[in-house]
């Protein structure tokens, strides 16, 4: 996939032969697994890489990310399910460690397997609820970024991210073009609530005319107020 391969480049990802060797190997076995586990909608070779792991390296562009990677440190993957954007943001930044969260064992089960597969030192995988991790001691206010992509509604994502992130660090949160609009609005209403604070929106465009994309980042400004995460179930019942 060298054009895939040379926009990613482009973005600023320090990718090298051997990661993209890594990449094309979880494309095999997200394509192999998803006959028993229901994975993914997209198993054709080329889409995947321009849907999930080009769509990954979007977050190259955010100059608030690259200061991050290049002075390394912790990223959690809210809801990464067979573990995008995750795994290929960990191949590719050796020097951040990941841990990678979802609700569903099966996924969870199966980013490990990947995790054994590939060899990765830098990622480790969580069976929780967000809910729940963001009261754990140790997990809470331990992380310099949070990323998510296609969990829930921005507000929502807002209360799983903003209790695990240090002050000062950002939710990098993965969206189509919709999100410019009501869902803005929602999201910078839900992150003073939470201690956080809008910090932009980059939008890209996909190969092969695949889409568009927006990643909106936030600034966790101070810690996160004890109260939040609610209960599980409660931020997607009643939104912020
Ligand atoms: C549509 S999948 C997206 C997976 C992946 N991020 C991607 O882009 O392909 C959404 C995932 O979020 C997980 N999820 C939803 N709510 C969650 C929560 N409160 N805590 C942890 N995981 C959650 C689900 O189990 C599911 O695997």
């Amino acid at each position: 996939m060298r054009d895939v391969m040379e926009q990613m480049r482009a973005w600023g990802v320090p990718v090298t032969d051997e990661m993209e060797r890594q990449l094309e190997r979880y494309g095999e076995l997200l394509a192999e697994w998803n006959e028993r586990l229901n994975l993914t909608a997209i198993v054709e070779s080329r889409e995947m890489w321009i849907k999930h792991f080009l769509d990954s390296a979007g977050i190259a562009q955010v100059p608030a990310w690259r200061e991050i990677a290049a002075r390394g440190g912790r990223v959690i993957d809210i809801g990464s399910g067979a573990g995008i954007p995750g795994i290929p943001l960990a191949i590719t930044w050796r020097n951040l460690s990941f841990v990678l969260c979802d609700a569903s064992r099966k996924r969870v089960q199966f980013v490990e397997h990947v995790v054994g597969d590939l060899g990765l030192a830098n990622v480790s995988a969580v069976h929780a609820r967000m809910e729940d991790l963001g009261r754990a001691p140790g997990a809470r206010g331990s992380f310099d970024a949070a990323v998510a992509r296609a969990v829930a509604r921005s507000n929502v994502l807002l209360e799983y991210a903003a209790p695990m992130l240090k002050t000062g660090g950002r939710a990098f949160l993965y969206k189509g073009p919709s999100y410019l609009g009501a869902e803005e609005e929602d999201a910078a209403r839900a992150a003073r609530v939470l201690g956080a604070r809008p910090e932009g929106v980059i939008a890209y465009q996909l190969l092969d005319e695949q889409g568009d994309r927006v990643i909106a980042v936030f600034r966790q400004a101070e810690p996160c107020p004890k109260r939040y995460p609610r209960k599980a179930g409660t931020p997607s019942r009643q939104p912020l």
